[in-house]
């Protein structure tokens, strides 16, 4: 049965960076696809989001900046906010959990539990930092993990081999703030008893949700329920956050993830009056869009809160992407491997639907995936560019060409021409069956088919060459490419909003609701169209290596902002160093040695002879850069023969981070044959 209504919610991005093509592929993208379906079979729907703006990330990072948590916030939302908007995402709100509204919710949300006796009450050791006189919660504290040995595990999780920790777990535990080792200090916390509901949630996901969820979903669920759950705490000592509201609880805010999807619900109150509606009628269908690392407070800790108050819905379906990676490493903000929507949209003006398009087509949906900018060219060259918009070109240009931009007749029929019709008429029913089943790529693709329909139809037809021959015939076959052409604006428009609007621009008709797609007579005979334009232009290579080089200068960054020394070597005498004879010398020849791609013949004055040196130095070094430079040299290494040449010695060079080699050389130019001690 169709559902009265629908709340769909978007998982709250964190506030501590901006968005990049992860969180659009994973979230972002299928949610809007999905709400812009269901807005063009005019069906009632909100469609939900706003930053999380609590948690210890943000004093983090706020701390480290120098400025305050709400600074850091403010800047974050309203890029992500500015983003979304600039890529089409069509929230009908993007609100924030640091309003008003939202702490008032989330405030009396926990009064409702806790006057309804749903918290257990406990107190218990935490650590504290004596220095800052502060707990730490979460990531305020580092150490070994007990797991896999990382160094730098958080309280609550081990970013290196994924497991879920308590700060007590770790061994070496150390303060982010001070960096000293905390004590153990009483404090008292509420907990929600996630146990005392197995049973339910058991009988409502394991067996209720068995068909309708999606396995990767279903799975991570059944295998936390099968594995027990325990009380979690829903509050914590900090001072950034929703403060609990209780007399008692001075001092203490809520947990991130307790406030955080109750965003959902303030953000709600602060679009409609009608809220409750959205919120509190079975006959709404509540959907969230997240990605996969969020599962467990969407499909377990949410509902349990929601059950827990007793007025809410439940979610009808939680449709959690896996996760996308970018040229085959796991994005991460932190160091800085992304592609950030708003640089992507900066520096490709007008080419936000290419993205979607490719982020779609690629979507971590089953699996994770891998975005690649060779892939992205490939998708905007050989799918965009030469079917959907090749395709559109084509019956506009004729149209244009052939009757002055007027839609020619349907004339009489042949069995092609109704094939064709017939299978453009399925197309509307069979993509609303793959979004229904959040199958977004399948839909996708199943649009772009109806396009390869009409390209084909074109390419079979030749209505170029038959102008000369059967006039008539023209008509009908123009006449059913711009119905296709009709069709496809509306069925374009969830995945590619900006181009659906173009074509209907360029067919002069506004996008139609869904419905009308499949229509033959959609475009009706002697309408004049407008003017035809280009949908989408060549990627080329240049711009695609560009982007590419800039991974890799992100990724030479990291290798030196996180190079470690070498541990040092055993220690030798004082003999030991007297025995090696290094000089100062100066480059008198260079020249590549033949064959080879890393060695330099050089001819080198040391003050004691002229010697030839084979180094193996040449993708480092232009030969004729170096003549005359002054170098550190081992003279007294003995020689060796390296490709036919001898080498009489050793030029002494230093390795950076990055591989990258740099010659040893005097602060100010000395004697050759000067000695280094
Ligand atoms: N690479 C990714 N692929 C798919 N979904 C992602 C990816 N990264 C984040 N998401 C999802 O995007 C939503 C918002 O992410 P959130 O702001 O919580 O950032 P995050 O998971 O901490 O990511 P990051 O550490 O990269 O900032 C979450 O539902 C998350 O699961
Ligand atoms: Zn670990």
């Amino acid at each position: 049965m169709q559902p009265k209504r629908y709340t769909v919610t978007a998982a709250l991005p964190y506030a501590n960076g901006p968005v990049h093509i992860g969180h659009v592929a994973g979230v972002y993208l299928p949610a809007d696809i999905y709400v812009r379906f269901l807005r063009s079979n005019n069906r009632d729907v909100k469609f939900i989001c706003g930053s999380d703006e609590h948690g210890v990330p943000i004093t983090i990072r706020a701390q480290k900046e120098g400025v305050t948590p709400q600074q850091v916030v403010d800047k974050y939302h309203k890029l992500m906010g500015d983003a979304f908007r600039d890529f089409n995402i069509s929230f009908d709100i993007y609100s924030r959990t640091s309003s008003r509204t939202h702490s008032e919710t989330a405030s009396d949300f926990f009064l409702n539990l806790y006057e309804k006796g749903k918290f257990i009450e406990q107190v218990s050791q935490q650590y504290f930092d004596e220095k800052n006189q502060q707990f730490l919660a979460d990531r305020y504290i580092v150490g070994t993990c007990p797991k896999c040995g990382n160094e730098n595990a958080y309280g609550d999780q081990c970013e290196s081999c994924g497991s879920s920790l308590n700060p007590t777990d770790l061994i070496n535990p150390k303060s982010m703030l001070s960096g000293e080792k905390p004590v153990m200090k009483e404090t008292k916390h509420w907990y929600l008893p996630l146990d005392q509901y197995e049973g339910w949630l058991r009988e409502w996901i394991v067996e209720g949700h068995k068909d309708d969820w999606k396995t990767n979903v279903y799975g991570q669920c059944k295998s936390w329920i099968d594995g027990g759950l325990h009380p979690r705490a829903v509050t914590r000592d900090l001072d950034w956050g929703v403060p609990v509201p209780l007399q008692e609880a001075k001092g203490k805010v809520l947990y991130v993830w307790f406030d955080a999807p109750i965003g959902y619900i303030s953000a709600t109150k602060d679009l409609t009056p009608d809220w409750e509606k959205y919120w509190k009628d079975e006959e709404t269908k509540l959907v969230h869009f997240i990605g996969k690392d969020n599962i467990v407070f969407h499909c377990i800790i949410f509902p349990v809160m929601l059950k827990a108050h007793g007025d809410y819905i439940l979610p009808d379906n939680v449709p959690a992407n896996e996760f996308l990676n970018l040229e085959g490493d796991k994005i991460s903000t932190s160091r800085n491997w992304a592609v950030w929507l708003h640089e992507y949209l900066e520096e490709f003006k007008g080419k936000g639907d290419v993205l979607r398009y490719v982020l779609c087509a690629n979507a971590p949906e089953t699996k994770d995936n891998d975005f690649t900018w060779k892939d992205y060219q490939a998708r905007n060259n050989n799918e965009l560019l030469a079917v959907l918009g090749n395709f559109v070109n084509r019956a506009l240009v004729l149209t244009h060409k052939y009757y002055e931009g007027k839609v020619p007749a349907k004339n009489e029929l042949t069995d092609m021409d109704r094939e064709v019709l017939a299978e453009m008429a399925g197309y509307p029913e069979k993509i609303a069956a793959s979004i229904e089943l959040y199958r977004f790529k399948e839909a996708l693709q199943e649009m772009m088919n109806l396009a390869r329909l009409g390209n084909k139809y074109l390419a079979d037809t030749e209505p170029w060459k038959l102008i000369k021959t059967d006039e008539v015939r023209v008509q009908t076959i123009l006449n059913i490419a711009l119905q296709i052409c009709g069709s496809l604006t509306i069925l374009m428009e969830p995945f590619l909003p900006a181009s659906a609007q173009s074509l209907a621009d360029m067919l002069n008709i506004k996008v139609g609701k869904w419905n009308e797609a499949g229509n033959a007579e959609y475009l009706l005979a002697g309408h004049q169209i407008g003017e035809a334009k280009l949908l989408f232009e060549k990627v080329e290579d240049a711009t695609v290596e560009a982007q590419v080089q800039k991974l890799l200068d992100t990724k030479t960054a990291n290798q030196l902002a996180n190079a470690q020394a070498a541990p040092a070597k055993e220690n030798i005498s004082f003999d030991d160093f007297q025995k090696m004879d290094i000089r100062i010398g100066t480059i008198l020849e260079a020249e590549k040695v033949a064959k080879t791609k890393k060695l330099l013949k050089l001819k080198v004055d040391t003050g004691i002879d002229q010697r030839t040196i084979v180094s193996g130095i040449a993708e480092h070094f232009v030969p004729e850069a170096i003549i005359g430079q002054q170098v550190a040299v081992l003279v007294n290494l003995a020689p060796r023969e390296i490709k036919g040449i001898e080498s009489q010695g050793m030029i002494l060079m230093a390795e950076n981070a990055d591989g990258s080699l740099k010659f040893m050389q005097p602060s100010a130019a000395v004697n050759n044959g000067s000695g280094v001690s």
